[in-house]
C-alpha cells in the first residue's frame, strides 16, 4: 500500500512525551519549512492528559524554541504549522476513550492516515486493537513502530504478532532511526554506484571490516529503561547490524524496499552464531566506572541516578562478527559501541589488503594497506588513505600514506543535514519502506543477539570495568591485537 495522497493525518501517540516533543514535532515542523508535509496535513497529537488543541499547540511552541535553530524557526512557516496541530485525549488501552479521535478523523475520512506510536511498545497491540474496534483505520492508513520493539525474538514476536492483527506487513514502517541518517544512506551510494568499490568490495580484497558507534552520554535519568536493554539491546540489535548489512550486503537488484531489505536478511542469516566457547575470543562486555570526560568528573554507571546495586547491565560491547557466506569467508567485522566514551563518533572503517608483493623498503611494509573511513557523525564524510611517494630529493623511493578527504558539509555546501526522523517522516508520508525494518529483519537480528545474550544470562561475572572518558575495556584492544589488527587509531 502507498500513501499517494498528498496530504495526511499525522496521529501521534505519546504526544507529550520526549521522544515526540524533542524529535517528531521539530522534524514535523522542519517538513512544512520545507513545504514537504501537504498543505492540508494536519498533525493530530494523542495523550491521556486534559489538553485541548490551543495548549498542546503551546507546548509545541515551546519544543520548537528549544529545538529547532533560532535562525530555522521562521515566523510564516511557524504560524502555517501550528495551523495544522490539533489534539485529542485519549487513553490509549480503553477503547471507549477513543471518540475524541474518531470524530476528529472523521473530517477527512479518505486521506491518509499514519498512526505514529510514540509510546512503550508493549501497548503497541493494544492501541492497534482499538483504533480498528472505534474505526480509525481507514483504507489509507499506516503505523509507525519505534524501537525497541521487545527485548528479545519472542516479546518481540509477541508484539509484532499483536501489530499485524490489524495492520498488513506494507502498512508497518518500523523505525531504526540509524536509517534515516543521510550518511547512511549514503552507504548504498558509495557501494553501489563506484564501480571502484563494487569490485573490491570482499574478501578477495578487503581484510577487516570495523564499526565503531561511541557515545559521550551516559545514562542521565534513563536508569529504568537502560538497565533492562544493555547496550547490546539499545545499540547492537539494531543500529549496529543495520550498519552492518549495509556494509556488507550483496548488491538489490533495484532500489526498491523488498529488494534491499531481502539482501540485508541475507546478511543477518549468514552471521555466525556465536558460541559460548567463542565468548572470551569474540566479545568483550564492559561498564562504565567513574571518570573524566573532557576535563569533568564523571560519575560511574553504578552511581548514576536510580542505580540499582544488583545490576549486571553491560554499557558497552565489542564484538568479532563473521558472516559465512562466499563474499565475506575470513573477514571479520569488528563491531564497537559503548556509552561514556571519549567523544560521539559513528564510523565504518574499511582495511584493503595489502599488494600481494612488496617491492619497497621492509620496514614500510606496515604502512602500506588503503584504508576507507566512512564517517557517519559528526563531521561526515569520507576519507581514503592512500600511499604516495613522500616528496623531495634525497628521500629516496620512501612510503608516505595520506587521506583523499571529502568532507560533505563543504562538498555539497549544505546548511544543514536534515536530522534522521524528517527523512523517516516524510517517507512515511511518501509510503516508501526502503528505510524501514522489515519483520523478518528483526527476528534474524534478535536471533543472533539472543544466543549471544543467553550465554551472558549463565554468567554471573559483571562486566569488565572501563573509566568514563576512554575507549572501553582494554579486553576490546587486545581482542583485535590477537588478530595483528588494531582499532583504527585516528579516533
Ligand atoms: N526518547 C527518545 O529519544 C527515543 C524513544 N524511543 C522510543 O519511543 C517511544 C516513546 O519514548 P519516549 O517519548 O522517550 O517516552 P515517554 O515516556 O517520554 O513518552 C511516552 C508517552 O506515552 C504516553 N502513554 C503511555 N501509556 C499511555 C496510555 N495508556 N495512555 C495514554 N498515554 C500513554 C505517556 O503518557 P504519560 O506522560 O501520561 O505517562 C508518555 O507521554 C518508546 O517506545 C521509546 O523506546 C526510541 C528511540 C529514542
Ligand atoms: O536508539 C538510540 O540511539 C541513541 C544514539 O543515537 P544517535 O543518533 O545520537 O547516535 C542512543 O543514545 C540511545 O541510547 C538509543 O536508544
Amino acid at each position: 500500500m502507498s500513501i499517494a495522497s498528498t496530504s495526511s493525518d499525522i496521529v501521534i501517540f505519546g504526544a507529550m512525551g520526549d521522544l515526540a516533543q524533542r524529535k517528531l514535532i521539530p522534524s514535523l515542523f522542519q517538513l512544512e519549512s520545507a513545504d514537504l508535509l501537504g498543505q492540508d496535513s494536519r498533525i493530530i497529537g494523542v495523550a491521556r492528559h486534559e489538553e485541548d488543541t490551543n495548549s498542546f499547540s503551546d507546548i509545541c511552541k515551546e519544543s520548537l524554541a528549544r529545538y529547532v535553530k533560532p535562525e530555522e524557526l521562521e515566523p510564516e512557516a511557524l504560524k502555517r504549522f501550528l495551523a495544522k496541530i490539533e489534539y485529542c485525549s485519549v487513553n490509549f488501552t480503553e477503547a471507549e476513550s477513543y471518540q475524541d479521535l474518531k470524530t476528529t478523523l472523521d473530517t477527512s475520512a479518505e486521506r491518509a492516515r499514519i498512526f505514529y506510536y510514540a509510546t512503550p511498545a508493549s501497548i503497541y497491540g493494544s492501541i492497534s486493537k482499538n483504533l480498528t474496534r472505534c474505526e480509525c483505520i481507514n483504507t489509507n492508513s499506516c503505523v509507525v513502530l519505534e524501537k525497541p520493539i521487545g527485548h528479545n525474538l519472542k516479546s518481540s514476536n509477541e508484539v509484532n504478532d499483536q501489530v499485524a492483527e490489524y495492520f498488513d506487513e506494507t502498512q508497518i514502517y518500523r523505525i531504526d532511526h540509524y536509517l534515516g541518517k543521510e550518511t547512511v544512506q549514503n552507504l548504498i551510494a558509495l557501494r553501489f554506484a563506484n564501480p571502484l568499490f563494487g569490485s573490491q568490495w570482499n574478501q578477495s580484497h578487503i581484510s577487516h571490516v570495523e564499526i565503531t558507534v561511541a557515545e559521550k552520554v551516559g545514562i542521565e535519568g534513563r536508569w529504568g529503561y537502560f538497565d533492562k536493554a544493555g547496550q547490546m539491546r539499545d545499540m547492537v540489535q539494531n543500529h549496529l547490524l543495520q550498519l552492518l548489512c549495509l556494509t556488507a550486503m550483496d548488491p538489490p537488484d533495484d532500489l526498491s524496499a523488498d529488494m534491499i531489505r531481502n539482501e540485508k536478511v541475507k546478511v543477518l542469516k549468514a552471521l555466525r552464531p556465536i558460541t559460548s566457547e567463542m565468548c572470551s575470543t569474540h566479545v568483550v562486555r564492559g561498564r562504565y566506572t567513574k571518570g573524566m570526560l573532557e576535563g569533568t568528573p564523571v560519575p560511574g554507571y553504578m552511581e548514576e541516578e536510580g542505580a540499582n546495586p544488583d545490576s549486571n547491565t553491560e554499557t558497552f560491547v565489542a564484538i568479532k562478527a563473521e558472516i559465512n557466506n562466499w563474499r565475506w569467508a575470513g573477514v571479520p567485522f569488528y563491531l564497537r559501541t559503548g556509552k561514556r566514551m571519549p567523544e560521539k563518533l559513528s564510523q565504518i572503517t574499511i582495511h584493503f589488503k595489502p599488494q600481494p608483493h612488496f617491492i619497497f623498503d621492509e620496514n614500510q611494509r606496515h604502512l602500506a594497506q588503503n584504508k576507507l573511513i566512512i564517517r557517519l557523525q559528526p563531521e561526515e564524510g569520507i576519507s581514503l588513505q592512500i600511499l604516495n611517494k613522500d616528496q623531495g630529493l634525497g628521500k629516496g623511493m620512501r612510503l608516505r600514506s595520506e587521506p583523499l578527504k571529502l568532507n560533505f558539509s563543504q562538498a555539497f555546501e549544505q546548511k544543514r543535514i536534515p536530522d534522521a526522523y524528517e527523512r523517516l517522516l516524510l517517507e512515511v508520508i511518501q509510503g516508501n519502506q526502503y528505510l524501514f525494518v522489515r519483520r523478518d529483519e528483526v527476528e534474524h537480528a534478535w536471533t543472533w543477539c539472543d544466543q549471544l545474550m543467553e550465554h551472558w544470562a549463565s554468567d554471573t561475572k559483571p562486566p569488565l570495568p572501563y573509566a568514563a572518558g576512554s575507549w572501553g575495556p582494554k579486553a576490546s584492544d587486545l581482542m583485535l591485537i590477537k588478530d595483528g589488527n588494531s582499532w583504527h587509531e585516528d579516533q
